[in-house]
């Protein structure tokens, strides 16, 4: 399975942008990611882009009013899209003005990953180092101590 992730803008704080590239890296063993620019712009703009970019694939947005999974349930999700042969899953980060609504209604999922907002570079090496976890505990490694 492939993964997908969008997010509109440049990156602007290197910390982060060397944390992103850095789980990039360490995910290459286990599985295909890429990461997707969009350009920003006004929110209904971002989110039609978004939505463009990713066409065809399984869409999970990323949005604090969305479902809060436990790390396990991440995995089990995983699982369950591995087994009914899903091929890409996108995950959707927005601009300083989130998504629109007809954004969320188009995609799969919503999926928050804390009640606090984040900014979105910030959204996004979370979310790397969630995917990096998931691949880890289905893999055995000691990375994920419980
Ligand atoms: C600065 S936030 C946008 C906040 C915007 N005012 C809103 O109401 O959604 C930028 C993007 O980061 C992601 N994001 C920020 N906090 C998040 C959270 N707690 N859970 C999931 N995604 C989050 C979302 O994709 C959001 O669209």
């Amino acid at each position: 399975m492939n993964w997908k992730v969008i997010i509109a803008g440049k990156p602007a704080l290197k910390f982060a942008k060397d944390g992103v590239a850095d789980y990039e890296k360490r995910l290459r063993r286990f599985a295909k990611l890429e990461i997707v620019t969009v350009r920003d712009g006004s929110r209904e703009d971002v989110s039609e882009r978004l939505l463009k970019a990713s066409e065809g694939c399984f869409r999970i947005a990323l949005d604090e009013r969305g479902a809060s999974w436990t790390t396990m349930d991440f995995v089990e999700k995983v699982n369950a899209w591995e087994m009914r042969g899903v091929k890409t899953v996108a995950l959707l980060i927005g601009a300083s003005d989130g998504h629109t609504e007809e954004l969320r209604k188009s995609c799969d999922l919503t999926l928050c990953l804390g009640t606090m907002t984040l900014q979105h570079e910030m959204a996004l090496l979370i979310l790397m180092e969630q995917i990096y976890r998931v691949y880890n505990i289905k893999a055995g490694t000691p990375y994920h101590r419980v």
